[in-house]
Order: C-alpha cells, then structure tokens, then sequence
C-alpha cells in the first residue's frame, strides 16, 4: 500500500500551481528518451473501457516540422483577422507557439477505430474516446512540469493538413500538437493572464448546487 504525507500533498499542489502552457522554450536539447518516457507515463491514464485510445507521432523530420510551422502561421492570421479594434491589436502581441523554438514536437491522436476495452462506456457517448486522451495529456502536462519540462499545446492549427503531413491512419483523430523543451522562465500564473487577455476565475463561478 503507498501512502502519501501531507509534504507530498503540498508538493502536489505546488505541481498544479506552476503547471504552465510554454511557448518560450531554452535552445538546449532534451535528454535522450525524455518524450518517451512522458509518454510511458501519459500511457498510465484513464481510459474509456480501458481503451488507450491515444497515439503518438513524435515529429523529428525537419520538412514535417516545417510544414506544421508554415500551417500554424496560416491558421494564426486567419484567427488574428476575426477580432477587431484593441483585441486584434491584444491577439497579435500574443505568442501562441514555441514551435520554433521547441526541441520535441508530439503530435497527439485518438484512433477512433480500435476495438481495445471492446467498446465498453463508448455506446452512448463516443466522444469518450477523446476525452481518454485529453486525459492522457494532461497527466503528459504535470509529468513533464515535475521533470522541470515544459509543455505548450498547440490547436491553431487545420486537422486536416497536420493529418496529411503526418501521414496517419484515416481513423485517427487529431487531438492535440505539443511543443516539448525546457522553459526559459518558470512562473505561476498563466502567460494569457500575465497579457491581460483573460483571467483565471474563481471555481465558485463555475460551480453549481443542485
Ligand atoms: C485544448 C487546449 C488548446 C490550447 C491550449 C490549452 C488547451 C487545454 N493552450 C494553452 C492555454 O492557453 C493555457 O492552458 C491557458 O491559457 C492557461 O494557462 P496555463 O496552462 O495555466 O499556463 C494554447 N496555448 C497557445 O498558446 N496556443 C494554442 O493553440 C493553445 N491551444
């Protein structure tokens, strides 16, 4: 039986609490099998009918990277050209990729298709499967903080295209791109609120009694 002590619990929370999305990524590389290990440990998640619907593509190709690069940029204009006056002004100050900069890129998937946990709990909501990896990177998120490794998620991108680049079965379905490194700076409140585009609310807000 492992038991864990109130020194651990407060650590825990420390882990949560400077967990950050990371865009500004050191030049230095990860250690060997770093992303492999993330994932073996993303890999220990819950999952729908204990599906492990999650797939990995660790991106090294270079032309691949660039691709995905090249769509971000294209993505992120077209989202610039939907906001107007000071938000547009606010939008386009904002870093929303450490793409460049990033030593690993993960791209993350659901296969849609596979018949692991035989379809247990999927029969009336499907989007479980999905569900089961954004669970999966969330734990990736927390490991890799522990690790003094940050981790930034990319979705301005087109599912489509990053499928196309990646060259990955037609039943997988793209979840998540992740630029992996270490951090150039460790802070404890969200970059989007240290740019006043938004602010971390408090649960009452979204907590309802029934
Ligand atoms: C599903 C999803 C998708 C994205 C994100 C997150 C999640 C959960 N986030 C990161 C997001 O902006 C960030 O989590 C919040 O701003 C809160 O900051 P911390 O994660 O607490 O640092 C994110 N950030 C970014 O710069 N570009 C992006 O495309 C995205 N996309």
């Amino acid at each position: 039986m492992v038991e864990f002590d109130d020194t651990f619990r407060r650590q825990l929370r420390e882990l949560f609490v400077w967990r950050r999305d990371v865009r500004r990524f050191r030049g230095d590389p990860l250690p060997d099998g770093a992303i492999d290990r993330l994932i073996e440990t993303a890999c220990l998640s819950p999952s729908v009918g204990l599906s492990q619907p999650w797939r990995f593509v660790i991106v090294d190709d270079a032309a691949r990277r660039r691709a995905v690069i090249d769509d971000f940029k294209a993505c992120n204009t077209d989202a610039l050209s939907c906001y107007a006056g000071e938000r547009a002004a606010r939008y386009a100050a904002l870093k929303l990729s450490g793409l460049e900069q990033a030593p690993g890129h993960l791209a993350v998937f659901a296969d849609k298709a596979s018949d692991i946990g035989h379809g247990l709990g999927r029969a009336t909501m499907p989007e479980t499967t999905e569900y089961s990896v954004v669970a999966a990177i969330t734990a990736m998120w927390l490991a890799a903080r522990a690790d003094g490794i940050g981790l930034g998620w990319v979705s301005i991108l087109n599912p489509a295209r990053i499928h196309a680049v990646l060259d990955v079965p037609d039943t997988w379905k793209f979840i998540a791109y992740l630029c992996i490194g270490y951090p150039e700076a460790e802070c404890d409140q969200p970059e989007l609120e240290q740019a006043k585009w938004e602010h971390r609310r408090s649960a009452d807000e979204f907590t309802l009694r029934r």
